[in-house]
């Protein structure tokens, strides 16, 4: 201490009189968590620019193969470092080219009954020593319904399949139970997968890379929006609990944003 979010403010030049906040131990889905706080904040500070910054050295979760947990290999073979950035605020002004990608309707939390030992993290002078269960995408997989009626519920929406989606890649395993669940095809969790085999699961900044790659991709098919040309989609995260983030979000027509 001084933590990161001193460091990072002086680094960048911001105000000393910036507001800073820490999230720490959160684990995968402390990306989701963020962007709740940052909405709750933008909307009650009038004119306030809430900068997201996700960042996980994951290397120093790095243990060699163990005879008795599998889970570990499985661990050092998925989690990878990474950081991501991200701007949060309400009433955009158009005069100083303000332009939304993704407007956050709603962020909930929740987190699933008995499902404490799914996954651990236990912090050790060596770092983060991590244990997954092999039943946990199983866990994520017969939770999301609910998940996603509780969220989408006062909205009137129930059809899966006209969403677009920006799913925490946190395995191979966890993206093909929701897609089975859901009854999604295979191009709905396109940008989750392309994460996924391109720079891991970093954890917390990995939702942030899904983000992206939807604005991406949908402006390189020329689609009408940033949600893969449809309106409303669902930012997901499930982390240690196991807690769930549920982010109800609507995308931008793409001839105003960016
Ligand atoms: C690791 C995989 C990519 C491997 O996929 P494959 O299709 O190649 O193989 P598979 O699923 O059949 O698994 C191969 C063998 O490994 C075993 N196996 C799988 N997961 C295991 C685990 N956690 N512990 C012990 N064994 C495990 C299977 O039973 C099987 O054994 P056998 O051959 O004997 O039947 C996938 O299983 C996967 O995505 N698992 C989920 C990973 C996960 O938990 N991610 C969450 C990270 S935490 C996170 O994202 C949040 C956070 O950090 O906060």
């Amino acid at each position: 201490m001084p933590s990161a979010d001193h460091k990072l403010a002086k680094l960048i030049g911001l105000k000393p009189s910036v507001q800073r906040f820490m999230i720490y131990n959160q684990g995968c889905f402390g990306g989701a968590s963020a962007l709740r706080l940052a909405k709750d904040l933008a909307e009650n500070n009038a004119s306030a620019r809430v900068l997201v910054v996700c960042s996980e050295i994951i290397v120093a979760s790095f243990q060699p193969p163990s005879n008795t947990h599998l889970d570990i290999l499985i661990g050092s073979a998925i989690f990878a470092d990474g950081a991501a950035a991200l701007v949060v605020g309400s009433n955009p002004i158009a005069s100083i080219n303000e332009r939304p990608l993704f407007q956050i309707v709603s962020a909930s939390q929740t987190f699933i009954p008995e499902s404490d030992d799914m996954l651990i993290g236990k912090v050790r002078e060596m770092g983060i020593e991590y244990y997954m269960s092999r039943d946990l995408p199983k866990y994520i997989a017969n939770n999301i319904v609910q998940c996603m009626a509780e969220a989408f519920t006062p909205f009137g929406i129930s059809e899966w399949e006209n969403l677009f989606y920006v799913v925490h890649p946190g395995g191979a395993a966890i993206l093909k139970g929701v897609e089975e669940k859901l009854g999604l095809n295979k191009e709905k969790l396109k940008a989750s997968w392309h994460v996924l085999s391109e720079y891991g699961n970093m954890r917390s900044p990995t939702v942030v890379f899904v983000l992206n790659e939807m604005r991406k991709m949908t402006m390189l098919e020329g689609k009408a929006t940033t949600g893969a040309g449809l309106e409303w989609g669902v930012l997901f995260r499930f982390g240690q609990g196991l807690t769930v983030e549920t982010v109800v979000l609507r995308s931008i027509a793409t001839n105003t944003a960016p």
